[in-house]
């Protein structure tokens, strides 16, 4: 519970810029506007734009409140606020979150593009698991760039886990396989995989995710496997186009949202949730080791909304 009350507190604070962006800016119209109107609808839709919850989200959000409006009868524009509240609510809506990974032998892939935060959140990640009292094998399959191997090996260090890279170059997929048999030689709980991101060459993406995946169903069909892809907030709605399209190529099972601290765009943790339908489930509120946090939606929007006077706390 303490646990729980600290990591709310740090999202009040990390969300403080994305709050001054949604909400203060629907505050001033809820206040501002004497009646319901086209107008009044008009300025909302526009600050749920700004907020980077996405056009089509916003859309939706607008029309259920249109329609909760209509149908409670409601003429106040500042009763609308709760009934925005509980629209953003059910529209991020995607069932249970679960984490089995953390519970079985499995196997992580970690997927995104260059200098969103990946290295960094699976060395986070492997930090959170091996705290847990897991085993933890770590697979450098991004062998893209040199500079990834070395900077995971460095997390690999500081976490306290294996390490399994190849050189420059070399086939994401021999990486895995000998990965796979470190795992299972130390009887891993967790293998996480870094694996490639870029998404400019769709085609050779797919092969070689295909590639990798075959490998892992062939030396390790009783894993569970997890494929999650980690986004850069700040980015906005380029974040969400890139899990569009990463969505296209790999069967996506969760989202990781970084540097949450600071940007004024959280609100992208709407639009994913609500046009893919995929769960947020970890996000990156700083660049220590206890600044990834597993992503809870009513106490995002709680955060966002309710807790103000926790901020000045
Ligand atoms: N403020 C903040 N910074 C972060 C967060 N996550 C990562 N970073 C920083 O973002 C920068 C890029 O992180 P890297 O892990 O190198 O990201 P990357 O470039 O995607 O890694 P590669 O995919 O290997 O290229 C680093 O300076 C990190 O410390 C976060 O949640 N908050």
């Amino acid at each position: 519970m303490e646990e729980k009350q600290g990591f709310f507190k740090r999202l009040v604070s990390g969300l403080s810029k994305t709050r001054d962006n949604i909400v203060f800016g629907m505050d001033s119209i809820f206040h501002g506007f004497t009646q319901i109107n086209d107008d009044f609808y008009e300025e909302l839709e526009e600050t749920l734009i700004m907020g980077d919850l996405g056009v089509r989200t916003t859309m939706e959000i607008i029309e259920n409140l249109k329609e909760k409006v209509r149908s409670e009868h409601i003429k106040e524009p500042a009763q609308c606020r709760q009934l925005l509240i509980d629209s953003i609510r059910e529209q991020m809506h995607v069932g249970e979150t679960a984490y089995e990974f953390e519970n079985r032998t499995s196997v992580v892939f970690v997927i995104g593009v260059n200098g969103v935060g990946k290295t960094t959140t699976i060395g986070k990640l492997a930090g959170k698991l091996h705290a847990q009292g897991k085993k933890v094998v770590l697979a450098a399959a991004d062998t893209f760039r040199a500079a990834a191997g070395e900077q995971l090996k460095e997390w690999a260090n500081r976490s306290e886990t294996e390490m399994i890279g190849g050189q420059e170059g070399a086939d994401p997929a021999s990486v895995v396989y000998d990965a796979v048999a470190a795992a299972k030689a130390r009887k891993a709980d967790v293998l996480l995989c870094d694996t490639a991101g870029r998404l400019h060459n769709k085609k050779n993406l797919m092969e070689e995710l295909k590639k990798i995946n075959r490998v892992i169903e062939r030396e390790y069909p009783e894993a569970y496997r997890e494929t999650l892809v980690v986004l850069d907030a700040t980015t906005g709605q380029n974040a969400l186009a890139q899990a569009k399209e990463f969505n296209e190529v790999a069967e996506i099972t969760g989202v990781i949202l970084t540097k949450m601290d600071g940007t004024a765009k959280g609100g992208i943790a709407v639009a994913i949730q609500s046009e893919l339908g995929i769960p947020v489930k970890y996000i990156g509120v700083g660049e220590r080791i206890e600044d990834l946090q597993k992503f809870d939606a009513d106490e995002f929007v709680n955060a966002l909304f309710y807790k103000t006077e926790e901020k000045e706390g």
